[in-house]
């Protein structure tokens, strides 16, 4: 009985969209059309009496979001339609941060009825592709992209875009797909690092790939030698160098892949980049420690600003007890928790620590250029 309920309660979202869907295709889009115009009405008398112009341009920028989700529904309805599949370029990218819990959201979202992603996950396309390679075959980022219905959210994730070279990648995907929303999460830097150093040794020991890493018994021999060198070429936050200085860590990176363990997390210096070709409109900054403890308000916040219908639900994701990482729940049998797969959990349950040394030089290394990150988006993130 209790189950039962439960299941009425998590297939509800699916049943509305079911019948948003048919009502639409039965009755075209005046709702949503005088929905429009009623807005159109209330902005007009606020033109004719302008009480307070902030209103105004509140309604009007309102007005804008409500003609942008006229035309979405629009295509949703008719992807309803249509079942063909074919190879569509994505309408969402997450850039990253590595370690900062990526998979878990592309898992997560994956669970949307409008999202398709594909199994091999990274497309890496590009970090990776030759440029000359990439300006001419688009077929090559299609054939690392799933097969969609016409107006589906295909959604690919590589997190090197944000932080690995080239310098031109937000300028190369700002060409190649214009439209597309990026989700950038950022996670609180030292933990990155040390999450980051395991992962450096997992991928050596399994496939022999940067094999400097193994001249460190730990992250904290990692961090005493790569701390100074990174330090004498970063230093503190500086505004007038700070382009410079983010062409420059990728350079370094390019040349001793190790220096990307602590560089990544220069995340004020990678948004300069990002932000010469995107803002805050197309390019959504999540707090880190959301996701890790609130991933059901992220997902929901996710779907909003995409501009899909809000289906996947705060309450569908529970921490496993277990575990203590966030799953999801099963739509068809809500007693089953669906929690990430493969070795995603290495340092954050706790297995792993660094020492009062590396945390204490590496928050001194990161304020400065965690100030600069938090007054470049407008707020301050959890973490910091
Ligand atoms: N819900 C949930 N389930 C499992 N794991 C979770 C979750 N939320 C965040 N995390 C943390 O995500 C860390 C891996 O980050 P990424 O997926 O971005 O790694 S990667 O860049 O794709 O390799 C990984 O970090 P480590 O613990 O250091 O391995 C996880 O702890």
């Amino acid at each position: 009985m209790v189950s039962s309920f439960r299941i009425t309660i998590a297939v509800l979202p699916f049943i509305v969209l079911l019948s948003v869907c048919y009502v639409i295709m039965e009755h075209g889009l005046t709702q949503i059309e005088n929905g429009i115009i009623r807005n159109d009405v209330e902005s007009f008398q606020i033109h004719k009496n302008p009480k307070n112009k902030q209103q105004t341009q509140r309604k009007e920028e309102d007005n804008v979001r409500e003609q942008a989700k006229h035309h979405l529904w629009k295509q949703l309805v008719e992807s309803c339609e249509n079942k063909t599949l074919a190879k569509y370029l994505p309408r969402i990218i997450g850039i990253g941060v590595e370690k900062c819990g990526t998979g878990a959201l592309y898992q997560f979202l994956d669970h949307h009825p409008f999202i398709r992603t594909s199994s091999n996950i990274e497309a890496h396309y590009f970090d990776f592709v030759p440029e000359a390679d990439r300006a001419e075959n688009l077929h090559i980022y299609l054939d690392r992209l799933p097969l969609a219905e016409p107006h589906a959210y295909v959604f690919e994730k590589s997190p090197a875009y944000f932080s690995f070279p080239p310098d031109e990648i937000p300028a190369m995907i700002k060409k190649v797909v214009p439209e597309a929303k990026i989700l950038l999460i950022l996670c609180e830097p030292v933990a990155r690092v040390l999450s980051d150093f395991e992962q450096h040794v997992a991928v050596y020991k399994k496939r022999g790939k940067h094999p400097k890493i193994k001249y460190f018994q730990n992250a904290d021999e990692y961090v005493a030698k790569y701390l100074p060198i990174v330090n004498r070429y970063i230093g503190k936050w500086d505004e007038k160098e700070a382009l410079a200085k983010s062409q420059q860590l990728l350079y370094y990176h390019k040349t001793d892949f190790l220096t990307g363990i602590i560089t990544t997390g220069l995340y004020a210096l990678h948004l300069k980049r990002w932000f010469q070709h995107y803002d805050q409109s197309n390019l959504m900054v999540i707090d880190g420690e959301d996701l890790f403890n609130d991933p059901g308000s992220v997902v929901e916040d996710v779907q909003e600003f995409v501009g899909l219908p809000k289906v996947l639900l705060k309450e569908d994701y529970v921490r496993d007890p277990e575990t203590g990482f966030f799953c999801y729940k099963d739509w068809t049998n809500n007693d089953n928790l669906v929690c990430l797969k493969g070795p995603k959990q290495r340092t954050r349950n706790g297995n792993k620590s660094l020492n009062h040394v590396s945390i204490s030089e590496l928050k001194y290394f990161y304020e400065s250029h965690n100030e600069a990150l938090f007054s470049m988006i407008g707020r301050r993130l959890k973490w910091g």
